[in-house]
């Protein structure tokens, strides 16, 4: 089995704790409550920021153009296509996207950013793309388990939201981060595969963990009138 099997085999649990999750069931039934998407969008549009610094950070780590050349693209990828899920979320709520950028991060939000942070700042180029494949890996399974069991047509509410994770390109980048992993995998010591392990796991756990911060409008215990700052 390949190493990127194994991880997914390992993580099982947590895909299907994902896929039974109130907000991911309810983006299938086109039922989300208005807070929850209104939180989530201001949530991952500063995660989303931050994953694009990630990609700057692990073009660092690259030896061949090839690899640098695939963050390079996934660096547009989240800047110019994942707004349009956002915008999805955005009409659902009756909200302006421009309304919801600039959020101070969550208790959530903040950890699993610093957790990708950490695993590309101080680890290797198999640690960062362990930390930061759960990232499509979890929404490309989403979205082609929601075309499967909905089979969602434009009048469904999060219509653009599904077609846009299970589609091709989602999978194609989610397949690249499994050849990269494997690759890197194959020259790793079982140190730098554990830990690399490791990564992978705490970030699935963080995915779920994303759900239900914007599914409960997950706040700081203690409020403070608080600055946005990545
Ligand atoms: C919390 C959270 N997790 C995953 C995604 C989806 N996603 C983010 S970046 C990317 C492409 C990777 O190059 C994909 C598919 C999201 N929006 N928010």
């Amino acid at each position: 089995m390949t190493f990127s099997k194994q991880l997914r085999q390992e993580a099982d649990p947590i895909f299907e704790a994902i896929f039974e999750h109130p907000f991911v069931k309810g983006i299938g039934e086109g039922n989300v409550p208005k807070e929850a998407l209104i939180h989530y969008v201001q949530q991952d549009y500063e995660y989303l920021t931050t994953f694009c610094r990630i990609y700057g950070l692990a073009v660092s780590k690259c030896t061949d153009r090839e690899d640098m050349t695939f963050f390079q693209e996934q660096i547009g990828f989240v800047l110019n296509a994942e707004i349009h899920p956002h915008n999805n979320f955005c009409k659902v709520a009756g909200v302006r996207y421009e309304d919801l950028q600039k959020a101070p991060l969550a208790p959530t939000a903040h950890h699993y950013t610093r957790h990708m942070m950490e695993a590309a700042t101080n680890g290797t180029l198999g640690e960062t793309l362990a930390a930061l494949a759960p990232c499509p890996w979890t929404y490309w399974e989403i979205g082609r388990k929601l075309i499967k069991e909905v089979k969602p047509t434009p009048t469904h509410p999060f219509y653009e939201w599904i077609t846009f994770y299970g589609d091709k390109e989602v999978s194609t980048i989610t397949q690249t981060f499994m050849d990269k992993i494997d690759a890197c995998a194959a020259k790793a010591s079982e140190y730098e595969k554990k830990r690399m392990r490791d990564h992978f796991i705490t970030s699935t756990q963080l995915e779920h963990q994303f759900w239900t911060m914007a599914y409960t409008q997950e706040t700081w215990p203690v409020p403070i009138k608080s600055i946005q700052v990545i």
